[in-house]
């Protein structure tokens, strides 16, 4: 359990150079179990998600070393399929090591995934595409075996965009028999970042960051090395940690292309964002308007996964706002605590509608999962007095050193780890 105290009523102010992407990095290293032999990876997230996902491939047979700032793994020896439950049970996208596992083996036993409780995350649409290219499914105690004589391509449409069944889709159709072809398909750019790794492994794959991808299958895969992109999703986290505290931020290797709706929405609070290939620059001095209504939605759209800062950012603006939340059913757990810092806020069914205050105060909240807590701390910069939020280990989940990125960017505070086993 970590605990974060946070002297806040200071604006942001410095440059941070952003983490590698979360949400790239785990299709990626799922990826990877698909090739007999060797990737080399670059910018690889320092989070505790990638560190699970480490564990588990080596538990599968996979040799993970890391050389200066090289991440290597060798998956020529892999010759386990059975994802360790104390392990799959921590995070969501265990999930999608069921794709490279069948794609490698024809076989595989994995428990139903955890994550944050942010909704219901059924994995239906997942089996479902899966059983069309030929898998079987028995239900085990803590979760499934999937198993099939040979995995081969087929042609499905997506009823909602989900970004890991579409992934999941991808990694079993790269050595399947045939042609996959997947329409109503996620269009994040994760899914372009795994597409484009797995192409330069020799798959072939056209139409990522379209509705529609074709995928061929090949036989085998070769060597490779591939460079990880920047997190947007913490990249946008710091510029509304800026929005908040009226601070003046660069954020170093942030991507513009993947953020232009939530760039967007900060300008019409009243900041000021440069980019360039070098960054973002965000001077939100005067970013004291509310951004009216937004709505998540999937890719091109504003992301969820920056709901709850954009929340908290809204706390403090002179007027109101709306966010309705239509990805996750249970996506406003961080709302009764921000009313505990002295928000002004309602939640309706899968809207908030938030009145601004003039200021938050310091007390003490919890954080209930990633974003969520995230949240918190940006809050938490800008109330009055001291906040300390208590965090069950969701934060590190996706951020890989919160402490270090605001400190640089002139915050006041501090963390502490408690051993709870
Ligand atoms: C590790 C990772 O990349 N996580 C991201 C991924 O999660 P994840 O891949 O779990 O998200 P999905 O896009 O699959 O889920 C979106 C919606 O579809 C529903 N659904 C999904 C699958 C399914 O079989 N049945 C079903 O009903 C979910 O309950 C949810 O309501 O995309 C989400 C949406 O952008 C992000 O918030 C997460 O950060
Ligand atoms: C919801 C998230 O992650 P996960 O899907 O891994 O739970 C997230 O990154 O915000």
């Amino acid at each position: 359990m970590a605990w974060y105290e946070v002297r806040g009523g200071r604006p942001l102010d410095g440059a941070v150079k952003i983490q590698g992407s979360k949400n790239g990095a785990l299709p990626v290293l799922a990826g990877a179990l698909l090739h007999r032999g060797r990737t080399v990876l670059h910018n690889c997230p320092g989070i505790t998600d990638v560190g699970y996902t480490l564990e588990i491939l080596r538990s599968l047979g996979c040799s993970v070393t890391v050389e200066k700032d090289a991440l290597i793994l060798d998956a020529a020896g892999l010759d386990r399929n059975r994802v360790p439950e104390s392990l799959g049970e921590k995070m969501r996208s265990s999930v999608i090591l069921l794709g490279s596992l069948l794609g490698r083996f024809g076989e595989a036993c994995l428990p139903y995934p955890g994550g944050c409780t942010i909704g219901k995350r059924p994995i239906d649409l997942h089996l479902k595409m899966l059983s069309e290219m030929g898998v079987t499914f028995t239900e085990e105690e803590r979760g499934l075996k999937a198993s099939c004589r040979r995995l081969s391509g087929a042609e499905f449409s997506l009823p909602f965009p989900s970004v890991g069944a579409t992934e999941n889709v991808i990694l079993a159709a790269v050595l399947a028999e045939g042609v996959t072809v997947l329409s109503g398909a996620a269009r994040e750019p994760e899914i372009s970042e795994l597409c484009r790794f797995l192409r330069g492994k020799g798959a072939r794959i056209e139409g990522d960051g379209t509705e529609t991808i074709r995928i061929e299958g090949v036989s085998s895969l070769e060597d490779s090395e591939f460079i990880f992109s920047s997190d947007r999703i913490v990249a946008g986290t710091y510029l509304f940690g800026g929005v908040l505290t009226r601070g003046r931020v660069f954020l170093e290797g942030a991507e513009t292309g993947t953020l232009t709706e939530v760039l967007k929405v900060i300008e019409k609070t009243g900041a000021v964002v440069h980019t360039s290939p070098r960054g973002i620059f965000l001077d939100a001095r005067e970013a004291f308007l509310p951004a009216g209504r937004v709505e998540t939605s999937p890719y091109p759209g504003f992301p969820t996964d920056l709901q709850s800062a954009l929340l908290s950012a809204m706390t403090v603006a002179r007027g109101k706002s709306e966010i309705e939340e239509n990805i996750f059913e249970a996506r406003f757990q961080t709302a009764a605590q921000l009313r505990r810092m002295g928000a002004d806020l309602e939640i309706k069914g899968n809207r908030a509608l938030i009145r601004g205050v003039s200021s938050l105060h310091g007390t003490f909240v919890r954080a209930k999962e990633l974003r969520g807590g995230a949240a918190l701390v940006l809050a938490a910069l800008g109330a009055e007095g001291t906040t300390l939020i208590q965090d069950d280990g969701y934060i590190e989940r996706g951020y890989e050193d919160l402490l270090r990125d605001l400190g640089a960017l002139g915050a006041c505070m501090q963390s502490s780890t408690v051993k709870t086993k």
